[in-house]
């Protein structure tokens, strides 16, 4: 899958920008980032971008082999290869960690990247489990560190714009939404990381974009599952090939939506035997007076289209692939999402307020949904691997035996 979302990301960046973006001169004192695996994912969501940001270079990659590690830098330019990823972490001149691993890895990876004292970017699904994500943000935030997960739909002008329209309340309150991701039937590898569970795989952690689009798009609560429905894996019925879900989201108003997500890594043929086109996962929004459909929420750089129909049935086609609400005079119309995502963390890093920022909290709220999704739809949700470590069991002890301040005052 990442696979496809490079091609078509690729294949973007070759249409309609430079293939390879205009080579910026990088500031000296640039931030050096550090990719843990060779992932597919890397080149659309780091090297692509970083090659137009003068504040990052790609300073090194870890592989779990040294020789993979190497050909990889060697391909991409990239300065420095490590054999094992703690090595990665072990060199004091990363700044940043970029952690593309199996869902399943993504916690420990991280939080030894914040206990080596780097600002850590997490790949979607954060983590597997909510209380894996409240440890690492709890320990971020004692290590006064960057940490943010790489949903970078939201960073996109497009989102931001859909985000708008509904706040405007120009078409009433929304009623009822609906998002959804499917993949044909048979385009995802048997060995891919995504039907693995002990690697996290599973349709609503990989696709988890739907469920995080209701509470982003009405900026509204954590949501209340009503009911869950998993479609098993045949060869690992502990996994969800696909799921269909019912939850209630409050808006910014606290009034209920109706949200309906749909997730599906092997949507069935039709009829059993004619092959699927690929269907663009849509986000669709029911308002009081009229319609918001927003085609290709997840990569709109790619393309995208905003359909808003009112209540007399006239629609009008939206497209924002720059500028926007949050993002006004800075980006480009071939900024990819990945790309608005490294402007926003640069300047996070920085000390300067992004245009746009996931929040910690939204993290937790998207991973406690699907720790409550999975526990609904009976098949329980993941493991996790949350302990305390050292370094925190430290500073909390610290933080305990610290005096309190209101007492001492009185
Ligand atoms: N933001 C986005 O648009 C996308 C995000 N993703 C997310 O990125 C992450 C990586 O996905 P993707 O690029 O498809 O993954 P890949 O399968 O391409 O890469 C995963 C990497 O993890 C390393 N790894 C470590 N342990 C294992 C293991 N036991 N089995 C397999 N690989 C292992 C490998 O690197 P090495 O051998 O070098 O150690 C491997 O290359 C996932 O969390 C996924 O959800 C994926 C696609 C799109
Ligand atoms: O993050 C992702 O985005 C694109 C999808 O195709 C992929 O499965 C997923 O991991």
């Amino acid at each position: 899958m990442a696979l496809v979302t490079q091609m078509i990301t690729n294949l973007h960046q070759a249409l309609t920008g430079p293939y390879t973006p205009p080579p910026v001169k990088k500031e000296p004192n640039a931030l050096r980032f550090g990719l843990l695996s060779t992932a597919n994912i890397n080149r659309s969501s780091i090297l692509i971008p970083a090659a137009s940001h003068p504040s990052v270079i790609v300073d090194a990659v870890a592989s779990r082999q040294l020789d993979l590690a190497k050909s990889y830098a060697k391909r991409h330019s990239i300065p420095k290869a490590y054999g094992s990823y703690q090595q990665l972490l072990d060199d004091p001149e990363i700044d940043v960690v970029y952690v593309s691993l199996p869902n399943s890895l993504h916690y420990e990876w991280a939080k030894k990247a914040l206990l080596a004292d780097k600002h850590v970017l997490v790949e979607k699904p954060f983590t597997t489990t909510s209380s894996e994500a409240r440890d690492l943000f709890r320990l971020a935030d004692q290590k006064k560190k960057v940490l943010m997960e790489a949903y970078h739909n939201q960073f996109h002008p497009a989102s931001h714009v859909v985000q708008e329209i509904i706040a405007s309340g120009k078409l009433g309150r929304v009623i009822k939404t609906t998002s959804s991701m499917v993949v044909p039937n048979l385009a995802i590898p048997a060995n891919d990381i995504r039907w693995n569970y002990e690697l996290g795989g599973g349709s609503i952690l990989d696709e988890g974009y739907a469920v995080s689009a209701p509470r982003f798009f009405l900026q509204g609560l954590r949501p209340e599952i009503v009911s869950a429905c998993a479609r098993s894996f045949k060869k690992d019925g502990r996994l969800d090939e696909a799921m269909e879900v019912d939850m209630n989201v409050k808006d910014r108003d606290s009034r209920n939506v109706e949200c309906r997500v749909m997730t599906d890594l092997a949507r069935p043929y039709v009829a059993g035997i004619i092959p699927r086109f690929w269907e663009s996962p849509v986000f669709e929004a029911t308002c009081e007076k009229g319609k918001i459909t927003f085609t290709n929420f997840i990569m709109p750089h790619v393309f995208h289209s905003i359909q808003v129909t009112d209540e007399n049935g006239k629609t009008e086609t939206i497209k924002a692939y720059e500028g926007g609400p949050k993002w006004k005079n800075t980006g480009e119309s071939w900024w990819s999402t990945y790309r608005y995502q490294m402007e926003a963390l640069v300047d996070k890093i920085r000390g300067k307020e992004p245009a746009h920022w996931l929040e910690g909290e939204d993290t937790i709220a998207e991973m406690d949904t699907v720790d409550a999704i999975l526990e609904k739809s009976g098949l329980g949700k993941r493991v996790g691997k949350v302990q305390p470590s050292e370094e925190t069991v430290r500073i909390e002890g610290e933080m305990l035996r610290r005096p309190d301040p209101v007492a001492v005052a009185a």
